[in-house]
């Protein structure tokens, strides 16, 4: 299979985990006879470095010509002060809306071997399966005005929280999309004693539900889910929610599996082409040492190889060699656990490289 992949390192420890989740695509290039085109772009702090802004047109045309898009991360306290258009995370908004993804697939999955790595009970977070659908191109992120100006007569600030119908509508479409292929339960999660577009959300929840029958649809409020997340995560399964609400709920919901260096994402839009990425950040503190966790990343380019390029035998067998190092005792920093094997972010690459290899030789998996 030909394909081509527009990767975007970013800032901080984007390029060290991306470069590691390259090394695991080549490696399945190789092994299975695909042909992966890589054409690397600049996205955030190091785009506005070089260009003057987080997102030159030249990245845009890179993406839209591609198949999938591999993003790092971007970011960091350099570019903080910069007037707003030149803030890294503008750029990654903006990716987020020239591209149209504006459905956000945040799994969770506790893998067994990390049960010591998580500051919860055991019995609380083991076998937790579920994942968060998140509005990603519409509500406060992007509504207008967002300005400072004064509010009844004082300095201030605004934002807004604004949602067409049709944007919740396809988010929630998508999610019982989702749901419909896993445990048949949706939880949507809103704050519909309080906001209007809450109110509007729950409602169409509601419709949507309608046409799916088999799919249990509950409501929940965002301070509840937030308490249960932690308290019971085993209830849920799908959580549909709004762009500022999932943000949230899924860096708590990294939790439950050790660390936010394990969750991936994918970025869906009606038309492709889709972005993956891990959910976390560029992570500053620890930028340049070679000790984050490439595990995210890795695993974001498993749900690209299976959603993106339908190609699951290849998605499985990353996927399966990542829960087989973790039970090896292979651990960043971020998932310690007692006797463990304390790595960097290369060798926990390496480690994943040579699992592949080995389960492909031992299974003729190709
Ligand atoms: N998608 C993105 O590009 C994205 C997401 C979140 C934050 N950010 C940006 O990143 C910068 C830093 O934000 P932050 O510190 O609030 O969040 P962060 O996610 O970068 O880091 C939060 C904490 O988690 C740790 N961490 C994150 N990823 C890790 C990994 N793979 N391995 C080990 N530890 C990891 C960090 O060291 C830090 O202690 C900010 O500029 C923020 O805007 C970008
Ligand atoms: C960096 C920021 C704009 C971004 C978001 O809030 O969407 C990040 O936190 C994420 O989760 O991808
Ligand atoms: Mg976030």
């Amino acid at each position: 299979m030909n394909k081509r992949i527009a990767v975007l390192p970013g800032d901080g420890i984007g390029p060290e985990i991306v470069a590691g989740a390259v090394r695991i695509l080549q490696t399945i290039e190789t092994l299975y006879g695909h042909q992966f085109e890589l054409t690397y772009a600049d996205i955030g702090g190091c785009a506005t470095d070089k260009t003057g802004t987080p997102l030159p047109n030249e990245t845009i045309t890179i993406c839209k010509n591609s198949d999938a898009i591999l993003l790092g991360a971007v970011g960091g306290p350099k570019w903080d002060s910069l007037p707003v258009e030149k803030r890294p995370e503008q750029g990654l908004l903006k990716i987020r809306k020239a591209l149209n993804l504006f459905a956000n697939l945040r799994p969770t999955t506790c893998y067994e071997s990390l049960a010591d790595s998580s500051p919860l009970k055991k019995d609380i977070i083991e076998g937790v399966d579920l994942i968060v659908v998140r509005e990603l191109t519409g509500g406060i992120y992007f509504g207008t005005p967002s300005e400072r100006r004064e509010i009844g007569g004082k300095p201030g600030a605004v934002d807004t929280l604004q949602y067409k119908n049709e944007e919740i509508e396809r988010v929630i479409e998508k999610a019982f999309e989702v749901a419909k292929t896993r445990s048949k339960k949706i939880t949507s999660v809103d704050k519909a004693n309080v906001l209007e577009t809450s109110r509007v959300w729950r409602e169409i929840a509601n419709q949507v539900a309608e046409k799916y029958p088999d799919v249990l649809l509950e409501h929940m409020l965002v301070d509840n889910a937030a308490m249960q997340l932690i308290r019971n995560p085993k209830q849920f399964d799908v959580i549909v929610t709004e762009n500022m609400f999932g943000d949230i709920l899924s860096d708590e919901a990294s939790v439950l599996t050790g660390s936010l260096g394990m969750l991936a994402s994918s970025s869906l839009s009606e038309e492709g082409p889709y972005l993956y990425e891990p959910i976390h950040g560029s992570a500053p503190d620890i930028a340049g040492e070679n000790i984050a966790n490439p595990l995210a990343t890795i695993l974001s380019t498993s749900m690209m190889l299976r959603l993106s390029f339908q190609l699951d035998k290849e998605a499985t067998v990353i996927e399966e060699a990542v829960n087989n190092v973790l039970n090896k005792g292979y651990r960043t920093r971020d998932i310690l656990s007692p006797n463990c094997k304390i790595v960097s972010t290369n060798e926990m690459v390496e480690a994943v490289n040579k699992e592949i290899f080995e389960l492909v030789a031992s299974t003729h998996a190709i």
